[in-house]
């Protein structure tokens, strides 16, 4: 069996928390995971810097990405499209490392079936009144962003059953140790799964 990395996506509704969340694991020091910098056409917000927080593209540009297969998957988001640069995805999990991928639902689905093996975790948020109350505080969307966002944020969190492991929200730091330990049990998963064939074709 060839040894590959993780591919852990976390995902959940804008303003639930999951840029705050990756941040303050890829601050930890024994962190292994490698962070898949995303494209979209969405314009920079004050303080975002291009190949650090976003590969930021025109529209065409993102178009033309799409055309030539680039992206394992993208996704159209309250009008912006976002999505993720393949090559980098596969490379990276080639090399045994863990990449950790932080997108939006639909983009996750299309995630799902090119990797079933992939480790799918859904951020949830303590309640909607809450969910609202972050992306406002944010103070990074005008009135109308944040109402497109809040009625995508209610389908998406239907779909919180496709996933393997849903953590909620409540306070950063336990959400972060939740992570932690689900992506260090599924690797204590599969070394006895790997174990386990090895023995298995040691006596055939
Ligand atoms: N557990 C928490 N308690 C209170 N506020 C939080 C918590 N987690 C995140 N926040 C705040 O909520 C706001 C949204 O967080 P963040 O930007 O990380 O969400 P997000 O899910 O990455 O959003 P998007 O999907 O739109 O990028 C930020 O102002 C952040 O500081
Ligand atoms: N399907 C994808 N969704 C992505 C990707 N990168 C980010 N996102 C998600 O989009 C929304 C909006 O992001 P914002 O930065 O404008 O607030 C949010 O849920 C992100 O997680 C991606 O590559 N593919």
């Amino acid at each position: 069996m060839i040894e590959k990395g993780l591919l852990i996506v976390l995902s959940g509704p804008s303003g639930v928390g999951k840029g705050t969340v990756r941040k303050e694991i890829f601050s930890q020091e024994n962190t292994r995971f490698e962070y898949s910098i995303s494209m979209t056409t969405r314009a920079p917000r004050e303080g975002e810097v291009d190949g650090v927080d976003y590969f930021f593209k025109s529209r065409e540009e993102f178009e033309e990405l799409i055309k030539q297969g680039k992206l394992l998957e993208y996704a159209e988001y309250v009008g912006n499209y976002y999505g993720t640069p393949v090559d980098y995805v596969r490379e990276t999990l080639e090399k045994g490392r863990d990449v950790f991928l932080e997108i939006e639902v639909q983009g996750a689905k299309q995630v799902r079936e090119k990797f079933p093996d992939g480790l799918f975790i859904f951020l949830a948020p303590p309640s909607l009144g809450e969910l609202q109350n972050r992306i406002v505080t944010r103070g990074t969307e005008s009135e109308e962003l944040i109402r497109n966002r809040m009625n995508a944020a209610k389908a998406e969190i239907e779909m919180m059953d496709l996933y393997d492991y849903v953590v909620e929200n409540n306070k950063v730091e336990i959400a972060c140790e939740k992570v932690n330990s689900i992506v260090q049990a599924e690797h204590c998963r599969r070394e006895r799964v790997e174990k386990r064939y090895k023995k298995m074709l040691e006596v055939e």
